[in-house]
């Protein structure tokens, strides 16, 4: 090892390396470290060696130049026993059949032709908010709109990938609870997966036995789901991805192979990808423009010159709405939902920038602090201004390395469509038919509050948005059946 030239590496620990400088906000350490040890910086999380990078230009090295070689996901405990193994598309590691699966997503789940046929779905879903907002708005009274965006996204996720809400009306509480478990034990911190000697440790934490039984519960009821609808009969007028999957199935359509296995794994990445981005997404969106009564402004006179006299904001019009897409634009470089992107692994020995890096590193790149590099993006960097991407072709689809929500090469997020179209409807509906406004902190600690984080690899806003909504239309609303789009 003495030849080697290793990335620059603060000061570590015997046994634990540098685990504990991660802290409970890992970008925010990782930033810290790095302004000190530079752009790309190595660490050791016991015995696993992580490359944590920094910067555009490193990041374009890794996920462009050497993008093959660092396709890879790290195999993690919960990975195995929840994803099986990691048979599925966010966890496998790169080859043949991470990249059917990838395609078959890509082109026969999230394509726009898929994400079109959903429109009414979104509708739906939104208009079940609005009727909500209404009721609190009629009788001044707030709302958890935490709650109402997190269960929209699951119920647009459920209607879209199994064709019905599995959700509150019937124990949802259940699928809800688990899927939370789920999200919560992959973002866990086995310490086995870094010291093997301490394996025991997790054992005593119970983390195995949990991963097995949440396991276990989502294999029962995605089972039950797919035989659902194996069973049924009558023909649909809208697929879901349950139903799209088992044709492919039965028809063998491109080559593709698939089990009923790969049709959980790949429903239960759907989940595990969709529901917390778009509610992250969404929820962060409303309390800056909250905030920024400037910037929310400009948005509600936008959307209503392009809406005018209407009770619901179409996809089609949304499609021409620039300061729109600007906001949410600078909503995803300000709180990217995965700061730190989807972790990956290095296949084989390579030299990065003169650095000699081995296989089997663990490599995190830090979006969260890319987004708010001063050298990209000037010193109001951590400011939120979305008028910076009105004179800015910049586009999150994984070619400007400043800007990467979404990834960047192989492993880019296949359903940015997908996401988008959700995240710009809605924003659009709820800001047009209501003002917003949220009750100062007594102790006059909103910053801390309203911006607070919560900890792990998926970052939300960590206390709920409780906010008055005023309703900007006179109209009087029963059910959401009786609304008329048209206005
Ligand atoms: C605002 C919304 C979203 C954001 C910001 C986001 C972000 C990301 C990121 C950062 C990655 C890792 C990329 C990389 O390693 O380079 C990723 C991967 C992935 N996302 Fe998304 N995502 C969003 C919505 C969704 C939705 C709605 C779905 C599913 C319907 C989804 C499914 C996936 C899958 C399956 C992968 C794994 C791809 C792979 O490993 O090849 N995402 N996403």
């Amino acid at each position: 090892t003495t030849k080697l030239n290793q990335p620059p590496s603060p000061w570590r620990l015997p046994v634990i390396g540098n685990l504990h400088q991660v802290s409970l906000h890992p970008h925010r350490a990782f930033r810290s470290l790095s302004l000190r040890y530079g752009p790309l910086m190595l660490l050791h999380f016991g015995r696993v060696p992580t490359l944590v990078v920094s910067s555009a230009d490193a990041a374009h090295d890794v996920l462009k130049t050497h993008d093959l070689k660092f396709a890879n996901r790290p195999k993690t405990k919960a990975v195995d026993i929840i994803m099986n193994g990691g048979r599925d598309i966010a966890f496998s590691s790169y080859g043949e059949y991470w990249r059917q699966m990838k395609s078959l997503c890509t082109i026969h789940l999230l394509g726009k032709r898929m994400v079109k046929s959903f429109e009414k779905v979104r509708e739906e879903e939104i208009k079940i908010v609005i009727e909500k907002l209404e009721k609190a708005s009629s009788s001044s009274l707030p709302v958890n709109l935490s709650r109402l965006l997190l269960n929209m996204s699951n119920d647009v996720i459920c209607r879209v990938a199994m064709g019905r809400k599995y959700s509150r009306e019937e124990n949802t509480s259940n699928f809800e609870n688990q899927l939370r478990k789920v999200m919560e034990l992959l973002g866990s911190f086995p310490v086995g997966d870094y010291i093997p000697g301490l394996a025991w440790i997790d054992k005593l934490r119970g983390l195995d036995r949990k991963m097995e039984e949440v396991s276990k519960t989502f294999v029962e009821f995605l089972e039950r789901v797919v035989q659902e609808h194996v069973d049924e009969v009558e023909n649909k007028e809208t697929l879901d991805f349950v139903d799209i999957l088992l044709q492919i199935q039965r028809e063998k359509t491109n080559g593709f192979e698939l089990d009923r296995s790969d049709i959980r794994l790949i429903i239960l990445d759907i989940f595990l990808g969709g529901t917390t981005t778009f509610f992250t997404a969404i929820d962060w969106a409303m309390i800056l423009l909250i905030r920024h009564p400037e910037s929310m402004k400009k948005l509600q006179e936008e959307i209503r010159m392009y809406s005018r006299h209407k009770l619901y904001v179409s996809e089609e019009e949304v499609e021409d709405m620039k300061y729109l897409k600007a906001v949410i634009k600078e909503v995803l470089r300000l709180h990217p939902p995965g700061p730190l992107l989807i972790p990956r692994e290095l296949s084989e020995d390579i030299k990065l920038k003169g650095y000699d890096i081995a296989a089997g590193t663990m490599v995190f790149i830090n979006a969260w602090a890319i987004h708010r590099d001063t050298e990209e993006w000037g010193q109001d960097a951590e400011d939120f201004k979305p008028e910076r991407h009105l004179d800015l072709s910049l586009d999150f689809r994984g070619q400007d390395f400043k800007f990467i929500p979404f990834g960047s090469g192989r492993r880019l997020c296949p359903a940015i469509d997908f996401a988008i179209t959700l995240i710009e409807v809605a924003l659009a509906n709820f800001v047009h038919r209501f003002n917003w406004r949220v009750e100062n902190r007594p102790l006059g600690d909103d910053d801390e509050y309203y911006l607070a984080e919560t900890t792990g690899i998926e970052v939300c806003r960590k206390y709920p948005l409780i906010a008055f909504p005023t309703s900007n239309l006179s109209t009087n609303y029963g059910t959401t059946t009786k609304i008329n789009v048209s206005g």
